[in-house]
């Protein structure tokens, strides 16, 4: 019997610790946080039960999160710990006892949003922030200072009468807004959508360049404040100065006399989350007085002064009407989940994502079945199981289709991905247009009067099918159609001809090669000075392009070989489209480091690491992305990690600091 306990809490502790490194290391779980958080109960209450299977190391009694090998890693001042957690208001209601009977006077509580996010430590000294740090295992984290510095509401110096050291602790999170935006980006790039908004947000911050960082656009809410100067006596005017500092903090917090004015603000949020703009997965309630929160104090794991009320993804049962699939403009398959409508967190649901034939499996989908369906972290409702007593005798299990339903082109399932994609790119209606309304877009070819709904009219008239065809319209096939003006005819027109001006990296982009984004396309403009150049290049030879896989490489070749793709690129030489590279980006200053390759590494000072790359090239260099045996030097700056490492484990690489660096371009 011990022997079947002692295994049962062994087994669940592997579970736990298991989805932990899917959640915090991968930004991937693999099940809901209802589940996670029902066994992890389990767990504890096995563990109170039978304190002789006692270890440290239970995710009972630590942070979930670890540090990684990728930043430096920078031990807490102050821990930074967890917080309680529970789903219903007896728990509240007993841990509001516990804390009553500690201090055996009135309590005013702090009831605030449970931002979804990841958490983050600030320090600043002078005013001035001087290193951000994610929780990690809670006794050390991952500085990430340049990525948290990107972070628009995060102060890099403030103004006021603030100690001359202290910290800022809170949430970074991604609105829904900037969550949808990145995922269009991916999706016009070819890549796969980001399953939901606080493992995009986590995700980002670990990101190496700080540059894509930012262009997540992430925010941050702060709901901490630590310093050994007192400021304040309550929790809630510590979060008042931050904010005459100029911190972020919750527009939405609430200073409560009592447990019924928190349960009020709970239960008010647990319907209006659904409005608020970002994800929230419950109320975090504090006890405000900071002497009262000291005598409370810590348990292993977390503040006996706060408790997390988490709410419940919301759930309800529908029909499945059918399945239809939708054809994506990068190709991709959708197959959709048409439900017979129901309401659901707020909204009229009709619809739910099946993402791909190996979820419609694990279901077990059938046709007309009824199905669970809930909205929890993810925007899009998703189907999370089927009410088998309700299945009809005879009812047949869904049969993932195998030709495009747009085109009827026998579809192709990538090896190392559930997806399907329609093979035919440059025939398929949906990816005609895709690519069409890709070229034109702000950060191609920038023709903002051509609109997406205009390409599809023109593209069903057949006046084009190929970016080339933009350039032969005339004002007159414009006209005819519908709702349009002579004046944004005339618009469009000359947004053609001024597009023939747009630099040929922003072309490399916009002619829709598969996997070439914004970035990769300035790497490759960079290294081939037109589209011949690129045309002759082999796939070896691409690869040794920073940023340039195996994947990227073989794409473009494809690309190139295409006969009709040649033809699209010939007719827009002929009219003028910039497939080459203007003067001057890529004078050269020297052969001083010709057939020598550079790879730049740690917190660099005395330049940034475009600059460097730069430098490189103007003198004949090549910039490789790896330490391999091919790598010739390698500059290090403060701070440098495995990089390092592995160049000397290598021994044949020079390793130079910034400074040698410099001197050997002077030499
Ligand atoms: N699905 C999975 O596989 C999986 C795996 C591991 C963890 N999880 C989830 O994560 C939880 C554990 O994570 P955790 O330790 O970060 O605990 P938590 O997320 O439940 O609570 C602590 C965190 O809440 C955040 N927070 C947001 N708003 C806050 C506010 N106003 N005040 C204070 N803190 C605020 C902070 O980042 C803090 O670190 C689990 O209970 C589970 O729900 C899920
Ligand atoms: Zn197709």
């Amino acid at each position: 019997m011990t022997e079947n306990i002692q295994k049962k809490i062994e087994d669940l502790r592997a579970e736990l610790h298991q989805h932990n490194f899917n959640y915090y290391t991968l930004d991937g779980p693999t099940i809901s946080d209802f589940e996670f958080d029902t066994l992890l109960k389990e767990l504890q209450e096995l563990e109170a039960k039978h304190p002789e299977f006692y270890d440290a190391n239970s995710p009972t009694l630590r942070v979930g999160g670890a540090v990684t090998k990728n930043f430096p890693t920078v031990t807490h001042q102050f821990r930074m710990y967890s917080l309680d957690n529970s789903y219903d208001f007896d728990d509240l209601e007993e841990w509001e006892k516990r804390v009553q009977k500690t201090l055996d006077e009135p309590v005013e509580f702090v009831a605030e949003l449970k931002y979804d996010g990841a958490s983050i430590s600030i320090l600043y000294e002078h005013g001035l922030l001087k290193e951000a740090v994610t929780r990690g295992d809670g006794f050390r984290g991952d500085e990430i200072t340049p990525n948290v510095k990107t972070i628009s509401d995060i102060p890099l110096q403030i103004k006021g009468d603030f100690p001359d050291k202290f910290y800022v602790r809170g949430e970074i999170y991604l609105t829904r807004k900037n969550f949808d935006k990145i995922n269009k980006r991916r999706e016009e790039e070819g890549f796969d959508p980001f399953m939901n908004p606080r493992n995009t947000a986590s995700g980002s911050l670990k990101i190496q360049d700080s540059a894509e960082v930012r262009k997540r656009g992430l925010s941050s809410v702060i709901y901490q404040f630590i310093s050994t100067e007192n400021t304040a006596t309550t929790h809630w005017e510590l979060l008042q100065q931050a904010k005459s500092w100029g911190f972020r903090i919750s527009e939405q917090m609430k200073l409560c006399k009592n447990l019924d004015e928190v349960k009020e603000f709970i239960t008010f949020w647990d319907i209006e989350r659904h409005r608020l703009g970002f994800d929230i997965d419950g109320i975090v309630v504090k006890v405000n007085s900071l002497s009262q929160q000291k005598q409370l104090g810590f348990t292993a794991k977390s503040p006996r002064w706060a408790t997390a009320h988490k709410f419940k993804a919301e759930k309800v049962e529908t029909e499945l009407q059918k399945v239809t699939y939708q054809v994506g403009r990068t190709g991709a398959i959708t197959p959709v989940a048409n439900l017979k409508p129901v309401l659901l967190a707020g909204t009229v649901v009709k619809r739910a994502s099946l993402h791909n034939e190996d979820i419609i499996a694990k279901l077990d989908l059938h046709e007309h079945d009824f199905v669970f369906v809930e909205k929890g972290g993810e925007i899009i409702p998703k189907i999370v199981g089927v009410n088998h007593d309700k299945r009809e005798a005879g009812s047949l299990p869904i049969q993932y289709i195998k030709n495009c339903p747009e085109c009827g082109t026998e579809l192709v399932k990538v090896e190392d991905q559930a997806i399907h994609f329609c093979p035919n790119d440059l025939h398929c209606p949906p990816q005609v247009v895709g690519r069409m309304i890709h070229y034109v877009s702000r950060k191609a070819l920038n023709i903002d009067n051509l609109g997406s709904e205009t390409i599809e009219q023109l593209y069903r008239a057949k006046l084009v099918e190929n970016p080339a065809d933009f350039y032969a319209l005339t004002k007159e096939q414009l006209l005819p159609l519908e709702r349009m003006a002579e004046r944004s005819a005339q618009n469009i027109i000359e947004g053609i001809e001024k597009s023939k001006e747009i630099p040929f990296e922003k072309v490399l982009y916009g002619i829709g090669i598969k996997h070439v984004g914004e970035t990769v396309a300035k790497k490759l403009a960079k290294n081939f000075q037109s589209i011949e150049e690129l045309k002759n290049a082999t796939a070896d030879e691409l690869v040794q392009v920073e940023d340039i896989g195996g994947k990227i490489a073989i794409s473009i070749t494809a690309f190139l070989q295409n006969p009709e793709n040649l033809l699209m690129l010939e007719r827009l030489k002929a009219y003028g489209v910039q497939l080459e590279a203007g003067e001057n980006t890529n004078e050269v200053l020297s052969n001083t480091f010709e057939g020598k390759t550079f790879l730049f590494t740690g917190k660099l000072s005395l330049f940034t690491r475009d600059e460097a790359e730069e430098m490189v090239e103007k003198h004949g260099g090549k910039n490789i992305s790896a330490v391999s045996k091919n790598l010739n030097y390698l500059v290090v700056g403060e701070k440098a990690g495995s990089k390092l490492k592995k160049a000397q484990e290598i021994g044949t690489i020079e390793v130079l600091d910034e400074q040698q660096f410099l001197d050997l371009i002077n030499k």
